[in-house]
This record gives structure tokens, sequence and C-alpha cells, in this order.
């Protein structure tokens, strides 16, 4: 049996969106017996660019893609998507703060929320555009009777990055190293959680005896793993960005294997404490009717909720920063 998703993608023409096309397009994403119909979206100035993708694209001749459509008209763009994936919006540069960002690149996703409500009656948004959870957040608040939680920011990155730095350390392949969580913002002050993560099915601080690197290197080098690249490359992740996002949309899609979590940014209702409304990166699990929930039960030790009541407070600050988006 075959169905049909249809995907936007919004500043499709940048670097991120050139890695993500092609492996949704190739049926990577849904699988071989679902089509792809995908609808990239850029400013006015880069649609001969994304006109040019789109011949690439069609270069491929994969079976799975049944249309592509050009916009830089959002509302058109969103019409009748099932999920947008929303990445248009400027990367920060060397020295920079995520969040260094926020008045720059908060007001495109007011236009986006409002161009979502207009267009998509069924519709998942995930926000990759930084600082993606209050970008989320100015999204979601714009975007009228479009429920609440179809909105998300990624944090998926950050979860690949810290798992595989304990992989590495432990010395293991990264498929044993699960449910990682992301708590919080994707920035900085993010939590990753190895109190709660497994390796090869035991507890990660069995398997890791140097408790000092889990709070220490491990913290600090995941939290600063995108500032690392951008010093290195000269540009932002990319290649992994667009995957994290497919890992993103795929673990929404399907339900989740029994025992496992992933991590992304939704907004909290009010578990572990985290204020109500707020756009935190908790373990997230998708359920068998598509809809997700918040994985409860984890515990905090008093090293752990300093590190979330940090990340939750930048975040009620990234907030206060753009209330007359909201
Ligand atoms: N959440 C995460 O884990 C990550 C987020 N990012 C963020 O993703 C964003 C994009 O990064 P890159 O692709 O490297 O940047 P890029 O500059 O290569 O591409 C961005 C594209 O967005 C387009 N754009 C700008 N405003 C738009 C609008 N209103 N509608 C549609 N398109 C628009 C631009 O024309 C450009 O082609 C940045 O904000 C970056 O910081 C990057 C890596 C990871
Ligand atoms: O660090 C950046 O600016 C880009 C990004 O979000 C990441 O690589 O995680």
């Amino acid at each position: 049996m075959s169905n049909t998703v249809k995907v936007a993608i919004t500043g499709a023409a940048g670097q991120i969106g050139y890695s993500l096309v092609f492996r949704i397009a190739s049926g990577e994403l849904f699988g071989p017996d679902t089509k792809v119909v995908l609808s990239l979206l850029e400013i006015p100035q880069a649609v001969t660019a994304l006109e040019g993708l789109a011949m690439e694209l069609n270069d491929c001749a994969f079976p799975t893609l049944a249309g592509i459509e050009i916009n830089s008209d959002a509302e058109k763009g969103f019409d009748g998507v099932n999920w947008a994936i929303l990445v248009g919006a400027k990367p920060r540069g060397p020295g920079m703060e995520r969040n260094d960002l926020i008045s720059e690149n908060g007001p495109i996703f007011t236009g986006q929320g409002k161009a979502l409500q207009r267009g998509a009656s069924d519709v998942r948004a995930v926000v990759v555009g930084n600082p993606c959870n209050t970008n989320a957040l100015i999204a979601a608040k714009n975007a009228g009777d479009v429920p609440f939680n179809r909105f998300s920011a990624m944090t998926m990155l950050d979860e690949n990055r810290a798992r595989y730095q304990l992989a590495a350390k432990a010395g293991v392949a990264v498929t044993e190293v699960q449910n990682v969580t992301i708590w919080g913002n994707h920035s900085a002050t993010q939590y990753p959680d190895f109190f709660n993560a497994t390796i090869g099915g035991k507890k990660a601080t069995d398997v890791i005896s140097d408790h000092d690197w889990l709070k220490g290197d491990f913290i600090t080098t995941v939290q600063k793993r995108g500032a690392a690249i951008i010093k290195a490359r000269g540009k932002s992740s990319a290649a992994s960005a667009a995957n994290a996002a497919l890992d993103h949309v795929k673990n929404f899609h399907f339900p989740t294997p029994d025992g496992k979590w992933f991590s992304a940014a939704v907004p909290s209702d009010g578990s572990y404490g985290v204020e109500e409304g707020l756009m935190f990166s908790f373990p997230i699990r998708t359920k068998d009717d598509g809809s997700y929930e918040i994985v409860q039960g984890l515990d905090h030790n008093e090293f752990a909720k300093e590190k979330l009541a940090k990340t939750e407070a930048e975040l009620k600050g990234e907030r206060e920063i753009v209330k007359d988006l909201l």
C-alpha cells in the first residue's frame, strides 16, 4: 500500500537544506512504500537556487519522490503539508552564542506560525533554526488553533553527540548507548543526562568509572560542540544537523520501541517541575496512535536539579526577550 507525505522545508537552499532534501526524497525517512512531496521554501533571492536544487532532485530519479514545489510565500508553501521542517534562519558565527540570533531570527517565526495555521490543517512542525527552542515557542504562539503540541524544536543533534562521546569513552559501538536525554535548551546550558543513560543495558555510570569526566568534560563537550565545529569548519554543523532532523521526524513518525526514548524540545506540561508552556527538551516516547508522551519517573539528584534549573532559567530569559512576538 502506498501513501503520500508532504514535507515543507524552509531555508532549503542553505547548507542544512542541501544535506536534508536528498535523504528525504530517497525514501530513507518514511520508507520505500511512502511517496514524498517536497515543498521547498526560501527567501525570494534564493528561489533560483531552489530551481537548481529541484533539477538535481529530479536527476536522482528517486522512486519515492512524487513532486516538488518551490515557493517564497510561506502560506502557499505550507499548504496541505504534514511535516514542516523550519530550518530557514541565520546561523551564528565564531564567538557568538545561539541566542545572539534571537532578534534577527525570532521575527521569521511569527510569520511562519501564522502561515502554518492558514496553510496546513494536519501538521507537525520542528524548528531547527536557532535559537530553536524559543523560535519554536514563537511559531507555536502565532499559529492560532494549531495545537501547541504539534510544535517541537530539535535537540537530537545534541543527543547524537552525547551518544558518540559516551560510546567513545566506554570503547563500545554507539548502538550500545541508549536513553541519553538532553534536558532544556539547545544551548550551552543544556543538560546531557548520563545518570539515566545506559551502555550495553547497564547504567552508564557503572560502565564509565571516570565520573569526573562525566560531570565535567563530557557535559561541556556536548554543550559546546556546535561552537567547536564552527571554529574548525568556519561554518556551523550542516550534514550532522540534517541527519538529526531526519532522526527527529522519524522518532515522532514511528512508535518508539519498548524501553527507549529520545530527546526533543516540546511544550512543557509541568513535568519534572519545569514551568508549563516552556519549549523544553525532555525524554519523549511516541505512542502507537501517533501521539507522544513525556517519559515520567526519571530520577534527578542535586547535581542534575541544578543543571535543569539553569537551563530553565535561560529559556525564561529568552522568552522575556521575545515577549512582544508571542
Ligand atoms: N537545532 C540545531 O541543532 C541546529 C540548528 N542550526 C541552525 O539552523 C539554521 C540554518 O543553518 P544553515 O542551513 O547552516 O544556514 P544557511 O545560511 O546555510 O541557510 C539558511 C537558509 O535559510 C534561508 N532563509 C532565511 N530566512 C528565511 C525565511 N524567512 N524563509 C525561508 N528561508 C529563509 C536563507 O536564504 C538560507 O538559504 C541556523 O539558524 C543554524 O544556527 C544549525 C545546526 C544545528
Ligand atoms: O552551534 C550552532 O550554532 C549550530 C548548532 O545549533 C549546532 O551545531 O548545534
